[in-house]
C-alpha cells in the first residue's frame, strides 16, 4: 500500500520459460453471477447472504453502489455478504461511479431507470467508450428518462423519473452485447410491478453470448421469478412478478477464470484440478473444456470440479489446430487464441465482433501482441487467424495489457515457449482475479 492507500501496481512481471505444470488451484467465485445475485439480493424482499462472492473490481463497484443507494450490505469476510433489499431503494439521488464493469453498468442503468430518480452513471474512459444506446433505447421504450452526459449512446448517463408505461412489447437489440437483454430481464419485475403490466420483451434482430442470458434466467428463478419464454424471441415476465430472498445463496466458482488452467493443463502436462467449477457449472465458459478436449487434452468432469491433463508443448508435442465459432464463449475465447500459438496449424477463431467493445478492442490487442511473440496473425471485423510459433520464431516480448485483465492472464499461457515473456501491468487482473499470478506461479513451481 502507498500512503494514500492504493495499491501499488507492479509494472511488469517476468515469467521465464516453463516447461511443466500441476497441482490444485481454488477458483474465484463468477463475477457473472457475483453481480447478477448482489443486484437481485438488493431488489429481493428479505435477506440473502452470499458466499462464495468474487471480491474483485467489478464486484466492489457494484457493492459501493448499493450502499451508495443506500441498501444494508454487511461483509462478514471478502467472501460473504449479507444484504436486506427491497423493490424501492432508500436513496433517490445519487453519483455512481462504476468503473469498468459492464455486469454493474448495464444492469444498475435499467434497474434504477425503471425505479426512477436522479442518477449519475459513469465509470473509467474505457467505460465511456463501450456502447450502451441498445439499452438505452428499449428504457426509453418503456417510458424511463434517460439522457447521455457526454457522447450519444455511450456512457455516462444522467437518469430521471418517467412515467412507465409497459403497455407494449419493449424491443432490445443484442447484437453488440447481451448484457442489454439482461440489465432489462433483471429490471423487468420492478417495471411490472409499477406499472400494473406483464412486462414483454421481444428481441430485435440476433442476440450473441447466449449463455449469459440463461444465467440471467437461472439467478431470476433462484430469487423467485420465473419468465416465459419463447425461444429467444419473447420473455414474459407477469406483473405480479416479485423478488423474494432465497435466505442462503452459494456462488460457483468462475468458468471464464477457469480456461486459464484448462488451457495450462492442456499445455503443461498437468494434471490441473480446478475446484469451484464442474460438470454441473451454469456458466457457458464451461464448454472451453470441450475446446481444449478438440485440441487434444483430456478433461474429468466432476460436480464442482475439473481435472485436465494434457500435452508438454515445451517438450515439442503440439496441440491440435482449429476453426470454431466462439460466439458463445467470447470470454474463455482469448485463451484460446493464445493457445494457437502450440498448434500444429493455423487456427481460427470466427465471430468474436463483441470482442471490439470490451475491456478494450480485443481483436486489434491480441493481434499485435500474439505478433509481438513472432507469430503470424490475420483479423477482420470478427475474427482472428493464428499461425503457430515454431521453436525458432519465438521473440521475447513485453505484451501490452491494454488494462484488460484477460489479456494479462491469457497471455501468461506464453510462458510455455523457449523465451522470457514479460506481462506488463500485471496488476489489472484485479477486474476479476486479483490472486491469478500468485496461483498460476504456484502451478508452475509444483510442475
Ligand atoms: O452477462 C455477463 O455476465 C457477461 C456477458 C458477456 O458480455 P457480452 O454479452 O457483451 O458478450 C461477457 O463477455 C461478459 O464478461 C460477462
Ligand atoms: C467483457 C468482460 O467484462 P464486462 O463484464 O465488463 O463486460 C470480461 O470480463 O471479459
Amino acid at each position: 500500500m502507498n500512503t494514500t492507500g492504493a495499491a501499488v501496481r507492479e509494472p511488469s512481471l517476468l515469467l521465464e520459460p516453463a516447461v511443466h505444470a500441476r497441482g490444485t488451484v481454488t477458483l474465484p467465485g463468477s463475477k457473472s453471477i457475483s453481480n447478477r445475485a448482489l443486484l437481485l439480493a438488493a431488489l429481493a424482499e428479505g435477506e440473502t447472504e452470499l458466499e462464495g462472492l468474487l471480491d474483485s473490481d467489478d464486484t466492489r463497484v457494484m457493492r459501493d453502489a448499493l450502499r451508495t443507494l443506500g441498501l444494508d450490505l454487511r461483509q462478514d469476510n471478502p467472501g460473504r455478504v449479507s444484504l436486506a433489499g427491497a423493490a424501492e431503494w432508500p436513496r433517490k439521488q445519487a453519483e455512481l461511479f462504476l468503473g469498468n464493469a459492464g455486469t454493474a453498468f448495464r444492469p444498475l442503468t435499467a434497474a434504477l431507470a425503471v425505479m426512477g430518480g436522479d442518477y449519475h452513471l459513469s465509470g473509467v474512459p474505457r467505460m465511456h467508450e463501450r456502447p450502451i444506446g441498445d439499452l438505452v433505447q428499449a428504457l426509453r421504450g418503456l417510458g424511463c428518462e434517460i439522457a447521455y452526459a457526454g457522447q450519444e449512446g455511450y456512457p455516462p448517463l444522467r437518469i430521471g423519473l418517467g412515467p412507465l408505461d409497459a403497455q407494449r412489447p419493449v424491443r432490445v437489440r443484442g447484437s453488440v452485447s447481451s448484457q442489454f437483454l439482461t440489465a432489462l430481464l433483471m429490471a423487468a419485475p420492478i417495471a411490472a410491478r409499477r406499472s400494473g403490466h406483464d412486462v414483454v420483451i421481444e428481441l430485435d434482430g440476433p442476440l450473441i453470448s447466449k449463455p449469459y442470458i440463461l444465467i440471467t434466467l437461472n439467478l431470476m428463478e433462484r430469487f423467485g421469478v420465473r419468465v416465459g419464454r419463447e425461444g429467444w424471441e419473447r420473455f414474459v415476465i407477469p406483473a405480479d412478478a416479485r423478488y423474494r430472498a432465497p435466505g442462503h445463496y452459494r456462488i460457483e466458482g468462475d468458468a471464464s477464470s477457469a480456461s486459464y488452467f484448462l488451457g495450462l493443463g492442456a499445455i503443461a502436462g498437468g494434471p490441473v484440478r480446478i475446484e469451484g467449477v464442474g460438470g454441473d457449472s451454469i456458466q457457458g465458459d464451461v464448454a472451453f473444456a470441450e475446446v481444449v478436449e478438440a485440441m487434444g487434452a483430456q478433461v474429468e468432469r466432476e460436480a464442482g470440479a475439473l481435472v485436465v491433463r494434457g500435452r508438454a508443448v515445451a517438450d515439442g508435442e503440439r496441440l491440435r489446430a482449429f476453426d470454431r465459432d466462439f460466439n458463445l464463449i467470447p470470454d474463455a475465447a482469448m485463451t484460446a487464441a493464445v493457445l494457437a500459438l502450440y498448434a500444429d496449424g493455423p487456427c481460427r477463431l470466427r465471430n468474436i465482433a463483441s470482442w471490439r467493445v470490451k475491456e478494450t478492442d480485443r481483436i486489434a490487442a491480441m493481434h499485435a501482441e500474439l505478433a509481438r511473440l513472432g507469430a503470424r496473425v490475420e483479423s477482420d471485423a470478427d475474427s482472428l487467424t493464428v499461425h503457430p510459433l515454431q521453436a525458432a520464431d519465438w521473440r521475447a516480448a513485453e505484451i501490452r495489457t491494454y488494462d484488460d485483465h484477460r489479456m494479462a492472464m491469457c497471455f501468461s499461457l506464453a510462458a510455455f515457449g523457449p523465451v522470457p515473456v514479460t506481462i506488463l501491468d500485471p496488476g489489472c487482473v484485479s477486474k476479476t482475479y486479483p490472486d491469478y499470478f500468485v496461483d498460476f506461479r504456484r502451478l508452475l513451481a509444483a510442475g
